[in-house]
């Protein structure tokens, strides 16, 4: 499906969706916990893989005023397809490795192309055994028993920590889990703050975590929060072309509330009134800055429409984990403001973006939900985008171009 945005104003108020993130994290503890329920959980694609891989370890869960939870009693083996999503992965790949039987972990064309080598050896080092083509790429393999034990390990991706601190606390022995080179940290804190909410212990010293072994996952109710790398859509929008008033927006531990004061950097007028979870974006001038994407890889599509519009150069960095991403975010980035006439510069890890002059065009979302939703933004103030393959917004925020809709802009299916 492609889809075309022309040129409107945006005046109005928006609920962006649930956190993917905390979605993945409290569906798959729950799936660990004896009876749990998730209110407000994010339904997606992303999601919905995390569901289906619950389900494939012998979880139950019904739908109705919330999703409620029976854990599986032992965890089961099998075949779980993962969709799109790099967290299911990589969260089931501990998870399985954790059943005495084989599972086999595959995925969409865009999952096999994404690495998991450090997981992997970590994994093995631990006791689990997991075969799988040159880094570890999917379709993977992954058999039993992960012991437990110390490791250390080099993060390219936070979700081979996650992977780790949700599996050991079930493993034979304690754990110590060092890790190097981390890279989008927030995430971190996402699955410890569900770890704490499930009643897991650990304890932090720096980048090293000491697990016990053998504990018992009880989570018994979770609010999942809304989503700040979906808000920054929102927002982008209403500071590129009007005024945009989100609801049910309160703190958490995302990375990507890191949108707000970005925008505030840029120039843009952003209020975010926390304890009532009301957060307004109004149009305003912006001015190019530097931006270190080391923690919050998810916000680099949007803040790098927001510096093709900006007055001077944004320079976005430390970034070089957007390669392993639904497509390298950085190429895909750069194409795409080349297509509209922008003046950018791809570095190895992030970009350098001249804003300013921008033209309309055909872009292509490449498969990437998050490519699709950015450059639908920046179609607000061109002459006319046109987002190729746009249905991939399914993936995190199914409702995006309704909601855009609903705000004003003048969207039409192609
Ligand atoms: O754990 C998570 O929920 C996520 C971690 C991040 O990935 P990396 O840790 O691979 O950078 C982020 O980009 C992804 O969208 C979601
Ligand atoms: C990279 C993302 O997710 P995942 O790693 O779960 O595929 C994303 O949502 O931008």
């Amino acid at each position: 499906m492609d889809i075309t945005i022309y040129r409107s104003e945006v005046e109005g108020v928006a609920t962006p969706p649930p956190s993917k993130s905390y979605t993945h994290r409290a569906f798959l503890s729950s799936a660990l916990s004896r009876h749990s329920e998730i209110f407000n959980p994010l339904i997606a694609e992303d999601t919905l893989a995390t569901l289906r891989c619950c389900k494939g370890i012998g979880a139950r869960f019904f739908r109705h005023r919330c999703f409620e939870f029976f854990g599986c009693d032992e965890i089961k083996s099998g075949y779980f397809y993962v969709s799109n999503s790099g967290t299911t992965l990589r969260l089931f790949m501990g998870i399985l490795s954790l059943s005495k039987g084989v599972s086999v972990l595959d995925g969409d064309e865009s999952i096999r192309r994404r690495p998991n080598l450090e997981l992997a050896k970590a994994l093995i080092k631990l006791g689990a055994k997991v075969k799988g083509f040159r880094d570890f790429s999917a379709p993977i393999i992954v058999g039993g028993i992960l012991k437990g034990g110390c490791v250390k390990i080099r993060a390219i991706s936070s979700q081979f920590v996650s992977a780790l601190l949700f599996s050991l606390p079930l493993a034979k022995f304690d754990s110590e889990l060092r890790v190097i080179d981390v890279k989008s940290k927030p995430y971190i804190d996402v699955t410890l703050h569900v770890l704490e909410e499930s009643g897991i212990k650990l304890e932090r010293e720096g980048n090293t975590f000491y697990i016990e072994c053998e504990q018992e996952f009880r989570l018994r109710r979770f609010d999942v929060p809304a989503d700040f790398s979906s808000a920054s859509y929102l927002i982008a929008s209403g500071v590129l072309a009007g005024r945009v008033e989100l609801r049910g927006v309160y703190d958490s531990r995302q990375g990507d509330k890191a949108i707000v004061d970005i925008v505030r950097s840029m120039g843009g007028e952003v209020r975010w009134k926390k304890e009532d979870g009301v957060l307004i974006a109004e149009k305003s001038e912006l001015e190019g800055i530097e931006v270190d994407a080391g923690d919050t890889p998810d916000l680099v599509p949007t803040i790098a429409v927001l510096g093709a519009v900006a007055k001077g150069r944004t320079v976005i960095y430390n970034a070089e984990h957007l390669r392993y991403k639904e497509t390298n975010r950085i190429e895909t980035t750069y194409r795409n403001l080349k297509a509209l006439g922008v003046e950018v510069e791809k570095r190895r890890d992030g970009l350098v973006i001249k804003g300013g002059n921008i033209r309309g065009g055909v872009v292509d979302s490449y498969g990437d939900h998050r490519i699709a939703m950015a450059f639908a933004v920046l179609g607000l103030v061109a002459d006319k985008v046109t987002v190729k393959n746009a249905e991939v917004v399914s993936v995190s925020f199914p409702n995006f171009f309704d909601v855009l809709k609903d705000l004003g802009a003048k969207v039409e299916i192609v």
